[in-house]
């Protein structure tokens, strides 16, 4: 049987990146005088990717962006970002160690973010982290990206992995969305970036530290969901 599969989100879920954003983003936009944004706002700026994070940031600041004028920001913003790499950000909590419990119980493990695949890689390589992933794909590795099931759907297809048999775990709505949208279950955690209390995503399981995410928990959660589905019409 095809190992169960575990996909995680990246920011807000497997890595705390919310000061090395920040800084990046007001390198960015203090290209074009613009005053720099606060953690607080980062929840309402982080989740589609870097060029609508620097869009959102502008807006924020009452300077909606050309068209024209994107590209150089983003380059700007990915080169900032690239050197300053790994920066502040770590693993949450309890990460390391549930991903260690999963893999020796035959689990296998993926990245499925809306990051620009590109900075996942290098910031996960920088981490020393990669060798954790069967596969890791970005907002850019396909046509589409969360919350659009085929972002999941072709990252379980590049880890192996078997729909029936995978969950997600995410921070944002984007994530529970995505699982939703590819029929798979899904566990919301609150330490992250949503603008709104992760319970009200209404996802399969909320859990507040990575020592509850146990091969116990991943089963029950599968378990559970297949034998939820209503039995597929006799052929
Ligand atoms: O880069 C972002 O906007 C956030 O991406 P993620 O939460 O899907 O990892
Ligand atoms: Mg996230």
């Amino acid at each position: 049987m095809t190992p169960a599969l575990v996909v995680f989100d990246l920011d807000g879920t497997l890595l705390d990146t919310h000061a090395d954003l920040v800084q990046s983003l007001n390198y960015t936009i203090a290209a074009i005088g613009l005053a720099p944004v606060g953690y607080d706002d980062l929840t309402h700026l982080v989740g589609q990717g870097a060029k609508v994070m620097i869009e959102r940031a502008c807006n924020l600041r009452g300077h909606p962006l050309s068209q024209e004028q994107i590209p150089a920001l983003l380059d700007r913003f990915i080169t900032h970002y690239t050197d300053n790499m790994p920066g502040h950000t770590l693993p949450y909590p309890g990460l390391v160690e549930a991903m260690d419990q999963l893999k020796s119980a035959g689990y296998t493990l993926a990245v499925c973010t809306n990051k620009l695949e590109g900075l996942a890689r290098g910031l996960i390589g920088k981490l020393q982290l990669t060798h954790y992933f069967n596969a890791i794909t970005g907002g850019d590795t396909f046509t589409i990206r969360k919350p659009d099931a085929q972002h999941l759907l072709g990252t379980i297809e590049r880890a192996g992995g078997d729909v029936r048999r995978t969950i997600m775990v995410g921070d944002s709505v984007n994530d529970i969305l995505v699982a939703r949208n590819a029929g798979v279950p899904s566990i919301a955690v609150p330490f992250g970036y949503s603008d709104v209390p992760v319970e009200t995503l209404a996802p399969t399981r909320v859990i507040t530290h990575f020592k509850e995410l146990t091969p116990a928990l991943v089963d029950e959660l599968i378990g559970d969901f297949v034998s939820a589905k209503p039995a597929a019409a006799a052929g």
